[in-house]
């Protein structure tokens, strides 16, 4: 059984139709990178991943169970626009995950349910190189650092499946390389399962194991939004360098088509 099934997936607002017949399954373990033009709903299929939105038609499956229609813990995600709480210190941005799920309530963990959080959070701060600043606040880091510091907000709850929308638009070039490593990295090392939307065709290719493009196949030029994107390519990518050696563990190599 394949890990996530996308079963005829179609998303509708009011007449619009956004997407259509979305048809495909994702193996645990894959990269998969999102491209396509502007607003043809590639935002709209990650918050249907998420839990955040529900599909009009079809169903959208993992390992088997209908994906619960609120935002779960399995599922992390990073937005291009960084989600910091600007009061909090870096360490007790991370923590507050964990501290929430601890005590929905307070937002706050005591004693020896502390300690284990900070660790934990603390864990998570040098995966993505933050170390040094684990105690300054959002506005002291860098866009780069910031974004770091997200990711770590994402992963600190040990997501299966980890969900980036554009996450690095917002950086300078050199930021955008080192990011990309270290989520390639923390990709491999927590063995998650990544979809990733980016406009940068390039990094699409460098960063994925599997491209999938979203577009429209039918175009009514007197209704412009009677017919949804779906996905017109799907591109396994031959990556012999890329491979999940985390508990998701795929050897790329055997899963080739392309
Ligand atoms: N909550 C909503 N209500 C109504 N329309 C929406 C809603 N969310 C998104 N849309 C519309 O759905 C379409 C797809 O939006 P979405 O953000 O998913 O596109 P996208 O491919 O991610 O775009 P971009 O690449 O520019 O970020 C857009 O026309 C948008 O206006």
């Amino acid at each position: 059984m394949s890990y996530l099934q996308i079963r005829n997936v179609w998303k509708t607002y009011d007449d619009n139709v956004i997407l259509e017949k979305l048809n495909f399954t994702i193996e645990k373990g894959e990269f998969c990178t999102l491209i396509g033009p502007s607003g043809c709903g590639k935002s709209t299929f990650l918050r249907m991943l998420l839990g955040k939105e529900s599909p009009t038609r079809g169903t959208i499956l993992l390992e088997g169970e209908p994906l619960s229609n609120e935002p779960g813990s399995d599922r992390g995600v990073v937005f291009q626009k960084y989600t910091l709480f600007p009061h909090l210190r870096a360490l007790e941005n991370v923590m507050l995950g964990l501290e929430m799920e601890h005590s929905a309530f307070l937002g706050k963990a005591f004693g020896s349910a502390r300690r284990r959080i900070k660790e934990e959070a603390m864990e998570m701060i040098k995966a993505v190189g933050l170390e040094q600043s684990a105690h300054k606040y959002p506005s002291e880091l860098s866009g780069g650092m910031q974004q770091r510091l997200s990711i770590a907000q994402a992963l600190v709850k040990k997501p299966k499946i980890l969900l980036l929308d554009e996450p690095f638009g917002a950086l300078d070039p050199g930021s955008r390389s080192d990011m990309q490593e270290l989520v390639h990295g923390l990709w491999q090392t927590y063995g998650l399962t990544a979809f990733m939307v980016t406009h940068d065709v390039k990094e699409a290719f460098e960063l994925g194991t599997r491209l999938l493009v979203f577009d429209k196949v039918r175009n009514d030029p007197h209704s412009p939004n009677a017919y949804g994107a779906t996905v017109v390519n799907d591109i396994k990518l031959d990556k012999n360098k890329r491979k999940n050696k985390g508990e998701g563990h795929v050897d790329h190599d055997e899963t080739i088509i392309a």
